[in-house]
């Protein structure tokens, strides 16, 4: 493939009527989003119709910007690879980016893993992030009734709050914002309204950015040490109202980071990543972090993941904050926390009592009880 592979992904999702289209509209009208092809993960109408100039028969449409636009006819994963084989037979000239607008209430994870567990798709693109829409009128009651909208917050890398601007009392989005941190506290958290909500802000959010050789590692981890939590069952918004746990879908999510300071072999975390993943790999929302590895510990390993898809790790070339050490994140749904932590400590050579040690657990990883 050719130096323009791997074209970044970015996925746009959000409750029904949160936004999505109003935002990319905007977005649309950045030169930087030029050669940005958008796709549209639903049927019937085409939400960007004025934007068109020309419609294609074939259901791919330029826009006046050299934007295209299609919506997803069968699968999303034929839409991709479509639009590879158009730009390797030059029926599109240039294709820097990729944004998949989802449907209302749809649980993202699906949507990300057909493109990362597609083997072909993988080579062409990455993921870039997802960037989650949030309804400051709404959200309380979507978050409440809905548990793909708590994990469209838990997956997302940006979370955009909109019509903040119709919410009468400040307070209520505050007491927003701080459910939609507790759900996830690693993306970062912007509003609509305002003008620095741009394409620099929303896009280029991969852990590893291969155009710098960068990663945002240090900001995500440092905002998951400084909350690192257990999420409460019985939590109260700032009216002091107690909110029913049975009805409260966020109080099943959790965030927490696993450490190791030292380098770890790169069997062992395979092997880890691999136990977690086949076990729990529907309520591994996300996982993030870095590796030291034993066999190269200049170079972190960065590794990305949703549910039981890992993202072809990357290497850094050097540790961002001089930091060395194995950190990751994972952002779980009804995920025993105990276990994973067990799991973790058995394979970076650390048992705890009654865990059996890493040499047991490749003989009979079904040793460590409680999944
Ligand atoms: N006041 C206000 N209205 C907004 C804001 N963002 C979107 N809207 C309005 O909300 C309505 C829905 O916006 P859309 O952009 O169509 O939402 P969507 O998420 O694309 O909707 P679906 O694709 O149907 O899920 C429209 O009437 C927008 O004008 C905002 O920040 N403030």
């Amino acid at each position: 493939m050719s130096s323009g592979f791997p074209i970044p992904v970015s996925v746009l999702t959000g409750f029904l009527g949160a936004g999505k289209t109003t935002l990319l509209n905007r977005l649309l009208r950045d030169p930087a989003l030029a050669d940005t092809a958008v796709i549209i993960n639903e049927f019937g109408e085409v939400a960007i119709d004025h934007l068109l100039v020309e419609q294609a028969s074939d259901g791919i449409i330029q826009l006046s910007d050299g934007c295209l636009c299609c919506t997803v006819r069968g699968e999303l994963v034929d839409t991709l690879a479509d639009l590879v084989d158009r730009l390797q037979t030059g029926r599109i000239a240039r294709l820097a980016r990729v944004v998949i607008e989802t449907t209302g209430l749809a649980d993202p994870a699906p949507v990300l893993q057909s493109i990362m567990a597609h083997p072909a798709l993988v080579q062409a693109f990455r993921l870039d992030g997802v960037i989650t829409l949030v309804d400051a009128v709404n959200a309380n009651a979507t978050l409440d009734a809905h548990v793909e909208a708590v994990k469209q917050v838990a997956v997302a890398d940006r979370i955009v709050l909109t019509k903040a601007d119709l919410v009468t009392d400040p307070r209520d989005v505050e007491t927003l914002r701080a459910r939609l941190r507790q759900i996830n506290p690693g993306a970062e958290l912007l509003e609509a309204g305002d003008k620095r909500t741009d394409v620099a802000a929303l896009f280029d959010c991969g852990l590893y950015n291969p155009a710098t050789k960068s990663a945002e590692v240090q900001r995500w981890l440092g905002e998951e040490a400084a909350h690192d939590h257990h999420h409460g069952d019985h939590d109260h918004d700032d009216h002091g109202h107690d909110h029913d746990s049975d009805h409260r879908h966020d109080s099943r999510v959790r965030s927490y980071s696993l450490v190791h300071d030292g380098p770890v072999p790169f069997s062992a975390i395979e092997m880890f990543l691999d136990l977690l993943r086949s076990a729990h790999g529907e309520r591994l929302l996300r996982m993030k972090g870095v590796i030291e590895l034993l066999e190269d510990p200049a170079r972190p390993l960065v590794v990305h993941g949703v549910q039981k898809i890992l993202h072809p790790p990357a290497r850094l070339p050097s540790w961002p904050d001089g930091q060395r050490g194995t950190r990751l994140v994972l952002i779980t749904l009804d995920m025993p926390e105990d276990y994973v932590r067990r799991l973790f400590a058995a394979f970076t050579n650390r048992p705890s009592i009654d865990t059996p040690d890493r040499a047991a657990l490749e003989n009979n990883p079904l040793a460590i009880a409680g999944r």
